[in-house]
């Protein structure tokens, strides 16, 4: 199979959910398309094609609480590098870093050890969707401030319809599937 009927293959996995978990969202679940077995690697297969393709000599991927550490330690295992997570406030021990965030559904703060990252180590940030924007900005922000250098973000998933894209200029962000 080529890249392109792997994605699509994919597409046609991934479940859809009305007024999931709010009135009005359509929730679109990565969940469903995982317990497939092709689907999985297929997934694999078109993440590191696409960090090969668009980013070079990434040193760490991070990956946000909680369907982003679903591919951070997968992703990094294949790379040969290490992983770091961005937990949602008060789950991480030590000195953290702390930014409050808004999501399509509600407010929130995302926190990340201090020691996760070493200075002006090249970043990449991965999850499974982008909507707003504000996870993936607060994500940003977060990295910055533990002093790493973001090369980019990568998300399976983007909902175009929201824009999150333009909160996300001072970085390259490549999704594999927009809505
Ligand atoms: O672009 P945004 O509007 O910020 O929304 C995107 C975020 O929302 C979802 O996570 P959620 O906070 O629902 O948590 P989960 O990953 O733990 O399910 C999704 O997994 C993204 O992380
Ligand atoms: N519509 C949506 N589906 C899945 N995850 C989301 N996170 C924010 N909006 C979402
Ligand atoms: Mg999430």
């Amino acid at each position: 199979m080529n890249n392109e009927e792997k994605l699509k293959f994919i597409e046609r996995h991934i479940g859809t959910y009305p007024d999931f978990p709010k009135k009005g969202i359509l929730f679109r679940d990565i969940f469903g398309a995982l317990t497939d077995g092709q689907c999985c690697q297929y997934l694999k297969d078109l993440l590191l094609h696409n960090i090969h393709e668009q980013y070079a000599n990434v040193e760490l991927i991070v990956g946000l609480e909680s369907r982003g550490f679903l591919f951070n330690l997968m992703l990094a295992s294949e790379l040969g590098v290490g992983c770091a997570a961005i937990r949602k406030k008060g789950k991480l021990p030590g000195d953290c870093v702390s930014v409050e965030y808004s999501l399509e559904y509600g407010v929130d703060a995302f926190e990340m050890q201090k020691s996760a990252v070493k200075r002006g180590q090249k970043v990449l940030i991965i999850d499974d969707l982008l909507a707003t924007g504000g996870s993936l900005e607060a994500a940003y922000k977060l990295v910055h401030k533990a002093g790493g250098d973001i090369v980019g973000c990568l998300v399976i998933m983007e909902l175009k319809f929201l824009e999150g894209r333009k909160r996300m200029q001072q970085t390259k962000v490549h999704s594999l599937i927009e809505y």
